[in-house]
């Protein structure tokens, strides 16, 4: 769409949420781009580009779709904006704990957008004006769900600001980067962050609130 905003989720179920949500669907492109932050920023980057060449360049994207919630810093079924999407297990172990990738003595060329990547304030300030309800705070991006009260803890030491985690975020703000493109991230909280427990699920609640958010996309 000529000058509009890319919303890409992770798969077609959060897409459709988000379509039968939206006022002016003409504004807005909303496309599932896949699971983990690797098919995320590979076919974020691909719809970006293929936009360019067509001569209709997006004007921002945003990161959206379901996601875990931090233990009293996110409530089950509400939306999370993220301040910065973190790639929380992109790094090194040591004896002293977690190294993120740019404490590894790389240059800058090399860390893409970096291995924490702020939304685009003006572009949060407008998601924010627009779901006054949300909780905003960092976003966090793992390979793996995490589904253990010791990880739990060890990245909520590490990240206090941190609010919810999902596995597509970081991915899309690298896209985004690359592209010269503002970029925001939204989460509607499906589950508790901690041991594993199907039974504590709210698919509903959180694609429900996926549906009422995407007026913020116009
Ligand atoms: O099998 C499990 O224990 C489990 C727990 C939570 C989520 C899943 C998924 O397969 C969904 C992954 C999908 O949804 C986003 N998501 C939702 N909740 C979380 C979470 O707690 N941590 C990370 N990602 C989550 C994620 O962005 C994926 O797109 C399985």
């Amino acid at each position: 769409m000529n000058g509009g905003i890319l919303v890409v989720t992770a798969v077609p179920a959060e897409t459709e949420a988000l379509l039968a949500g939206l006022i002016t669907p003409a504004s807005t492109t909303v496309a599932p781009v896949g699971v983990g932050p690797a098919a995320a920023a590979a076919g974020t980057a691909r719809l970006l580009a293929l936009a360019e060449v067509a001569g209709s360049p997006y004007r921002a994207v945003v990161s959206a779709g379901i996601g875990g919630g931090f233990p009293d810093r996110a409530a089950l079924g509400g939306i999370v904006l993220g301040t910065r999407s973190i790639a929380a297990d992109l790094g090194a172990e040591s004896p002293e704990g977690f190294l993120p990738l740019d404490e590894l003595g790389m240059s800058r060329e090399h860390l893409g957008g970096g291995p924490e990547i702020p939304a685009d304030p003006t572009l949060l300030a407008q998601l924010r004006a627009a779901l006054p309800g949300a909780t905003v705070g960092a976003v966090l991006t793992l390979n793996t769900v995490t589904g253990t009260a010791e990880t739990t803890r060890v990245l909520a030491d590490r990240y206090p600001d941190a609010v919810a985690e999902g596995m597509e975020g970081h991915g899309v703000a690298v896209a985004a980067a690359q592209a010269g493109l503002p970029f925001a991230e939204l989460r509607a909280i499906s589950n508790p962050i901690g041991p594993r427990d199907r039974g504590a699920w709210r698919m509903r609640a959180a694609f429900d609130a996926l549906t009422t958010a995407a007026a913020a996309f116009g």
